[in-house]
């Protein structure tokens, strides 16, 4: 697996502008890469505003598909270079792009674009910015209910698709109206639970508005056996048994800007009955007390204006912009030079660069496959994990 040959991507290139008219589009910078019967085709335009386009020709049909692109696509670019990591995923460098936007992800294989194949029926593929700095600790969204905590996550995980990934709670109440069972619960039957709990199958389990829900251990594995970063929505109770285990997270509770607006935002959700929104009304008030004063939360955030609480959000999870670059020019940091590549050899990815002073002459940073794999979506540059080497 790998890159593509050069003459099947001049082949599949001229396919693509006879057969399809993208040919134009593809002007600035192409690249493919070939994970079983489908070769990835991801190209843009050097100088446009357009974003990188993403095609996959299938072998096994001999059909062109143009796939659902999830995450933030990369404008214009001035060149790509691509891996296929674990066959899931393609690593990218865009060259000439700044440090924190040249190393991405394209999700082709994962769990998460396979629930969004089964979804949608149809073929998906998932953009990611690699990050730079320490990113691993899972995170714990709590709050009441209503005051934003699903759609924060939802636009973190549109956001970064292949950064995070969300764990999957057991509940005993009944899916609401758009709710899938495996994707936003696992919804299963109280004597079930019960006989599951005592099995020891969860992390952490709590009885909420008269439902039991529950983060099993397979839920969390799901999501770190992907090499992504856990996001956990759970309640107070479940906060604290997070607070009290060994696992290191970073927790967060989300207040609503006063309890009238809490109340209008669980009304207008209309997901629940009359009897059901009083009492999580109720229950919100006891959920304000403990999380403002337990101790229990390493950060308290007020989701008044929604895009102003996403990017405090993002802020504290070190992935805003601002942040990124901070990182980057942290001084144990190497930058990456604006002419780059990427390329596997045995069980290294080697990135490699053109230096001004050397004029053609290249440089590489080798950095050991396993590191991609343990830390995808993370990538750290530092010292300690790549070897620099001339070659
Ligand atoms: N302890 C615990 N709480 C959970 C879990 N999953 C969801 N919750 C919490 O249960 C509460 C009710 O969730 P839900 O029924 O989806 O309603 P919502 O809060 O209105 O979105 C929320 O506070 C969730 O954070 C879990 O696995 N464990
Ligand atoms: N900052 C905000 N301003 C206005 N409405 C919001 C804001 N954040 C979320 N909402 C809306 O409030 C409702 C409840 O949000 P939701 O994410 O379902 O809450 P939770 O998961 O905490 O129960 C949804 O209809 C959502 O669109």
């Amino acid at each position: 697996m790998g890159e593509a040959p050069a003459f099947i991507v001049d082949d599949l290139q001229n396919q693509i502008g006879f057969e399809n008219g993208f040919g134009s589009k593809f002007k600035g910078c192409k690249t493919t890469t070939t994970i079983g019967d489908k070769t990835y085709v991801i190209g843009g335009n050097d100088e446009s505003t357009l974003p990188v386009e993403v095609r996959i020709f299938d072998k096994a049909t001999g059909n062109w598909v143009t796939p659902i692109v999830l995450g933030s696509k990369p404008n214009s670019c001035k060149g790509l270079s691509a891996i296929s990591l674990n066959d899931d995923r393609i690593l990218i460098v865009n060259k000439g792009s700044a440090p924190d936007d040249c190393i991405l992800f394209l999700e082709v294989d994962t769990w998460f674009v396979r629930e969004q194949k089964k979804i949608r029926g149809t073929e998906v593929v998932a953009w990611s910015k690699g990050v730079w700095g320490d990113a691993e600790k899972p995170v714990v969204i709590s709050g009441p209910s209503g005051v934003g905590k699903g759609t924060l996550i939802s636009m973190l995980m549109k956001e970064f698709p292949s950064m995070f990934g969300f764990s999957v709670s057991h509940t005993t109440r009944a899916p609401r109206g758009m709710e899938k069972d495996g994707v936003h619960y696992h919804f299963t039957e109280q004597s079930i639970m019960e006989k599951e709990i005592k099995d020891g199958k969860f992390v952490e389990y709590a009885s909420v508005h008269g439902n039991l829900y529950g983060t099993s251990i397979e839920a969390v594995e799901v999501v770190t056996d992907a090499g992504k970063r856990c996001i956990l929505d759970i309640d107070v109770q479940g906060a604290r048994s997070v607070r009290a285990s060994s696992l290191e997270a970073i927790l967060i509770f989300i207040c609503p800007p006063s309890m009238e607006e809490l109340e209008t935002r669980l009304r207008s959700r209309r997901t629940e009955t009359e009897e059901q929104i009083l009492k999580r009304l109720q229950n919100a008030e006891v959920e304000m007390e403990q999380g403002k004063s337990s101790g229990i939360f390493d950060h308290i955030l007020y989701n008044d204006n929604l895009d102003d609480c996403y990017e405090s959000l993002k802020k504290l999870l070190g992935i805003d912009g601002a942040a990124a670059a901070t990182q980057i020019s942290a001084p144990q940091g190497i930058d990456l030079p604006a002419d780059r590549s990427v390329s596997k050899m045995d069980n290294k990815i080697i990135i490699n660069y053109g230096t001004p002073e050397l004029e053609k002459a290249s440089k590489s940073l080798l950095v050991p496959l396993s590191f991609f794999k343990n830390l995808i979506f993370n990538i750290m540059i530092s010292c300690k994990l790549f070897e620099r080497c001339d070659c």
